[in-house]
């Protein structure tokens, strides 16, 4: 288990100090990370230079980074859910006028409809394993984000 295991820290952000080779955290950061992190309280840390101070404090800027992109994330996923919905209410409401095909008799007793209905659950399973890779990749690229934001504003 890591030292760096405890204090708050995201799994994305510990896989970026795991690639930034840092062990462990140092005594600032792991005094400063809890309050800061999981208390979500504004911290004041005084520690001689060299002591990592610039982490201790970057750390809890980047959990709230990647806290408001999640929410966006979330966001987004609520109003692509309503928009299905509405899709599929739309769907219905005409499903209920096709159904008079039914009624007027298909030879095989079956809407046109229905043949449709298979095909777009066959491209629901397909399109969800598309999801998976696309998370794996959208994590991949936040990681890289990350790491470029340690190297660029915080000089690591
Ligand atoms: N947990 C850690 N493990 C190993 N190296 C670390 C760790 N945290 C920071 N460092 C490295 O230690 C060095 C000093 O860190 P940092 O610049 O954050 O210190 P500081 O306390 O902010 O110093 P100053 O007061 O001079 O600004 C940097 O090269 C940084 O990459």
């Amino acid at each position: 288990m890591s030292a760096w295991n405890g204090l708050g820290i995201p799994d994305l952000i510990l896989r970026a100090l795991a690639e930034q080779g840092f062990k462990e955290p140092t005594v600032i950061q792991i005094r400063t990370l809890p309050p800061a992190v999981m208390g979500r309280r504004d911290i004041l840390g005084a520690a001689e230079t060299g002591s990592g101070k610039t982490l201790a404090f970057g750390i809890p800027i980047l959990h709230h980074i990647l806290e408001d992109k999640e929410w966006d994330k979330k966001n987004e996923e609520i109003i692509q859910c309503d928009k299905i919905q509405e899709e599929n209410s739309d769907t219905e409401n005409n499903d209920d006028v096709d159904d008079s095909n039914y009624v007027n008799g298909n030879d095989d007793g079956s809407s046109d409809d229905d043949d449709d209905d298979v095909d777009s659950n066959t491209d629901d399973i397909e399109n969800s394993d598309d999801d998976d890779d696309n998370d794996e990749e959208k994590e991949e690229e936040e990681l890289v984000e990350i790491l470029e934001i340690m190297w660029v504003a915080f000089k690591l």
